[in-house]
């Protein structure tokens, strides 16, 4: 197919990658020789998605953090929004209960985050829940991680401050994603598309479902725009 290449947002975890979080190398050229705009729009921390732009090669425009973190390297932006804050009093007050964010004595999972906070799948999620409330955030459940949030960002608002930055419309962009934490940037883009193995949130608010799951969905999201 000759479709002109629209720009791109896609998701890191279970988008890129398999399961266990690991990149799917087939998504590496792909990304690299997209013809438009790619926007690396992520849960992770920014490190995550600016190291695989880094080793992408191209130019770095990321929203990491749910969207608490932007940054378009083209105009030299980087905004952080949310209540960081208030995530860590949470994580304070559920340590506090006796909980543990569980990831161990060097938490990689918090340690480059500015805006948020996560906590491991296997930690209890009700309690989290209500010391989020109670300070006006979120739990967001990826898949992944839990992520407590600042409901004031999502990856939705992420792209809208990237647009603003790059004059484009959200409405240009082909969205790729596998979860609850896409739904808003699924909402605003003109063609959403959920991988297979995506949550029912992620399914139900695509335009597409892949039949593929993981990558290989990545893959098949993207195909009518390759030549
Ligand atoms: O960090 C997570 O939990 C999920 O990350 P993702 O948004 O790239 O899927
Ligand atoms: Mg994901």
């Amino acid at each position: 197919m000759d479709n002109d290449a629209p720009p791109l947002i896609v998701d890191i975890d279970g988008t890129l990658t398999d399961e266990n979080r690991a990149i799917d190398p087939h998504i590496m050229p792909v990304l690299h020789e997209w013809p438009a705009r790619v926007v690396i729009a992520t849960g992770k921390a920014m490190p995550f998605p600016i190291a695989l732009c880094e080793f992408l090669g191209i130019e770095r425009t990321v929203v990491a953090e749910n969207g608490g973190v932007v940054f378009v390297e083209a105009t030299d932006e980087l905004r952080l929004e949310g209540d960081h804050e208030a995530a860590l009093a949470v994580g304070e007050a559920y340590r506090d209960l006796g909980h543990d964010l569980g990831f161990g004595q060097i938490d990689l999972g918090n340690r480059w985050r500015e805006t948020e906070l996560v906590v491991s799948l296997d930690q209890p999620l009700e309690p989290l829940e209500e010391l989020a409330a109670a300070r006006g955030l979120v739990v967001l459940d990826t898949g992944f991680a839990y992520h407590v949030t600042d409901p004031v960002v999502d990856k939705g608002t992420g792209l809208e401050a990237v647009c603003a930055e790059l004059n484009l419309e959200p409405e240009a962009f082909l969205a790729v994603g596998d979860s609850v934490n896409d739904a808003q940037m699924f909402d605003l883009a003109g063609e959403a598309v959920a991988v297979a193995n995506a949550d029912e949130t992620a399914l139900e608010r695509a335009d597409r479902v892949t039949d593929a799951s993981y990558g290989d969905g990545f893959l098949e999201a993207v195909a009518p725009y390759r030549n």
